[in-house]
């Protein structure tokens, strides 16, 4: 039962005086007492997927404004309740009309710290990337869209690690398929069609330096030579099946051949990359995942 003397109506006048505001229940800043189940450090705590645009450096000089998803958290210590949870995103936004690279989540990692009361954070900003593709032979181009992530994480210490999450789309024709089709030509004049898939190879890389998205692309493309296409005409298409005719790949040539590449990168400190080929022929996919695993980097 509601009491008679609650008022069911919204006050639009309503200002919030500061001896007001020092009324309100601050639950999260409350007592040690006030925790649930055990009073333990929890790793990360915070807000994910907030959106914002953001700038980012093209390597032109030119700048892009793409619309991102901002995960934000830092670590909190045993014995409090709660974080100020308003802070992850009200401190991220005094940042928003800067240029975002991996190096600039050093200073908001520094600032989350600082206004979160806490020692360790971690930043994750999501973003499609776009970067225009030229078609293989008829002159035309078309956005290639890339899914990004930049990443940074100060541990307990202060130390800053950067990483860029990158997925890069390919066709995989398969060698074997090819063989097998030759095989049927060759010795029963039988037409066949070797099977090939759309792949992906999900890369993360942490860095020594900064790098831009463009050149971590040209990497794949260098190492992978199938990379999807955007506008296709009939010439197009043809060179493309010659490209897939010349850069067969297993799944697991597909992981070598990035980890050759990326091995001789000097602005990469360490490199994980998962390669998933959709396959045709089945109804499962092939994955392969390799790492260089440096000593402290990924695993
Ligand atoms: N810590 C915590 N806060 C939450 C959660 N879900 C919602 N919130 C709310 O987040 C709101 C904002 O938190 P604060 O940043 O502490 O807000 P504030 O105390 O007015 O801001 P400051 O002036 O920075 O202290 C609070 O009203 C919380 O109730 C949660 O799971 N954990």
């Amino acid at each position: 039962m509601i009491s008679t003397k609650l008022k069911r109506y919204y006050d639009p006048t309503f200002t919030v005086s500061d001896d007001y505001k020092a009324s309100l229940p601050d639950l999260q800043n409350g007592p040690a007492s006030l925790i649930e189940g055990a009073d333990v450090p929890i790793q990360q705590v915070g807000i994910s997927d907030f959106k914002l645009p953001l700038k980012y450096p093209r390597p032109d000089g030119e700048l892009i404004t793409l619309e991102t998803s901002v995960d934000g958290y830092v670590g909190l210590e045993a014995g409090k309740k709660g974080i100020n949870m308003s802070r992850i995103m009200r401190s991220f936004y005094e940042f928003q009309d800067d240029v975002f690279h991996p190096d600039k989540l050093e200073e908001v990692l520094e600032k989350y710290r600082e206004d979160l009361d806490s020692q360790s954070a971690y930043l994750r900003l999501s973003f499609n990337y776009p970067i225009s593709q030229e078609s293989l032979r008829s002159g035309l181009e078309g956005y290639q869209y890339y899914t990004v992530a930049i990443e940074g994480t100060m541990n307990t210490n202060g130390d800053f690690r950067s990483f860029i999450h990158l997925d890069f789309e390919y066709s995989s024709a398969c060698p074997c398929s090819y063989e097998l089709s030759e095989h049927a030509r060759e010795k029963r004049e039988v037409v066949s069609i070797p099977h090939s898939q759309r792949s992906v190879a999900n890369l993360t890389v942490e860095l020594n330096e900064e790098i831009f998205i463009e050149d971590l692309v040209q990497h794949c493309q260098d190492a992978l030579m199938t990379e999807t296409q955007v506008m296709v005409k009939r010439e197009d298409e043809q060179a493309f099946a010659e490209m897939n005719g010349a850069y067969q790949k297993f799944v697991e040539d597909a992981a070598r051949l990035l980890y050759e590449e990326l091995n001789d990168e000097e602005r990469i400190k360490d490199f994980v990359i998962r390669c998933v080929h959709m396959e045709s022929l089945h109804s499962h996919d092939a994955v392969s995942r390799i790492c260089k695993g440096v000593k402290n980097g990924l695993r």
